[in-house]
């Protein structure tokens, strides 16, 4: 259901038609999404399309031009009204990790917690210290970590407060490929055994979708689409969001009716039904996991590419000038490059725009 259906103040994090900027003209606009209590959101989108100036705006050190920010009921965000980032009860993460180099891992974690007894504070932050898995370095320095364990500090850090919500702005960009995605399943499960929602700044679509229940893909400082991973894969509201989010080539086909396209590929039947004549002239989206292997197949492209990647191989394929498509095998369907293979289509989602 789209967010602002609802009247009442159900959502903990609720932007409306929010739009702000640097100076004269605005960054992003019109941009709207809500998230649940205990929901982790991302903000997903490619370099340059403002994603942080939205973060700034929520930490509150961008005031709005347009529209609202509503966090808990209350309006944060106003033209002309902002409170400010201390007041707001929101947590940041920062990609460099941002700690003190001067302060011990415990004194780093317990820096916002000032107004608290002695006794307390440092049981709190050996409690936070736990949750992250460093108890044993309390008493190092940042330089004595690495780059994962420094990011675990700078969460423990942004928790200690019990803030609202937490701003994560590409916390593991600085981290290899393998750490990524182990501390991104971290994070989450921390935030999610602690009930704590989040807001995610990332351009790694898997990072996203192994770690938020909601993704706004933006593009040019709007929201092409909030919704659910598995809708953004399969139920792309553009042309954008479609290229943007996983592998796949477009094609050109011709609709042969609601749900039925004629292609290079054969007769391509979807599961829902659009609203084109016969005969308009499509883009059809053709995923890498939608073409199958068939020996009995009388389609069968040629092996342009080819990528090992352990247990399955990437091929791109070549129809005709027009049609060139990937598909993804186990890698014992082991082909060589110049060879015809007999394939078919078997797409549940068939995904098509109208051609421009
Ligand atoms: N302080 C600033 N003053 C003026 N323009 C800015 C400022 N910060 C960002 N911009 C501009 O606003 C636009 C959006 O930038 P933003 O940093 O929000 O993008 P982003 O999606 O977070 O990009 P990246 O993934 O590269 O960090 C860019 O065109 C950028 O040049």
């Amino acid at each position: 259901m789209p967010p602002h259906n609802l009247t009442t103040d159900t959502w903990l994090l609720d932007v409306r038609a929010l739009g702000c900027g640097y100076g004269d003209g605005n960054v992003v606009s019109d941009v709207s999404f809500a998230l649940g209590h205990g929901d982790i959101g991302c903000l997903l989108g490619p370099s340059g399309c403002g994603k942080s100036t939205i973060l700034r705006a929520l930490a509150g050190f961008l005031p709005v031009s347009e529209g609202e920010i509503r966090l808990n009921g209350q309006a944060i965000s106003l033209p002309g009204r902002t409170t400010p980032p201390e007041k707001r009860r929101i947590g940041m993460v920062f990609q460099d990790y941002a700690l003190f180099p001067h302060l011990t891992i415990a004194e780093n974690v317990g820096f916002g917690l000032k107004g608290m007894k002695r006794g307390e504070r440092h049981a709190k932050v050996m409690e936070l210290l736990q949750l992250v898995h460093l108890q044993d370095l309390a008493d190092q320095y940042p330089h004595q970590l690495s780059g994962g364990q420094q990011q675990r500090v700078a969460l423990a850090r942004a928790l200690a407060p019990e803030p609202t919500l937490i701003l994560l702005d590409e916390p593991f960009s600085n981290l290899d490929a393998d750490l990524r995605r182990r501390l991104s399943l971290d994070v989450r499960d921390i935030l999610k055994d602690l009930g704590i929602s989040a807001l995610l700044v990332t351009h790694d679509q898997q990072e996203a979708f192994a770690m938020c229940d909601q993704v706004a893909v933006l593009k040019d400082g709007r929201v092409q689409q909030w919704d659910v991973p598995y809708n953004l894969y399969h139920e792309p509201a553009n042309r954008f969001v479609a290229g943007f989010i996983g592998q796949g080539a477009f094609i050109p086909g011709r609709a042969t009716g609601p749900d039925t396209i004629d292609s290079e590929l054969g007769h391509l039947v979807g599961n829902r039904a659009y609203r084109w004549q016969p005969g308009t002239l499509l883009d059809v989206l053709i995923r890498p996991d939608d073409i199958v292997y068939d020996e009995e197949s009388e389609l069968q492209p040629r092996v342009v590419e080819k990528t090992f990647a352990g247990t399955s191989t990437l091929y791109r394929f070549h129809m005709s000038e027009d049609t060139e498509f990937e598909a993804l095998f186990r890698s014992h369907l082991d082909f060589r490059l110049g060879e015809h293979v007999p394939v078919r289509v078997e797409a549940d989602h068939l995904i098509a725009f109208e051609r421009t």
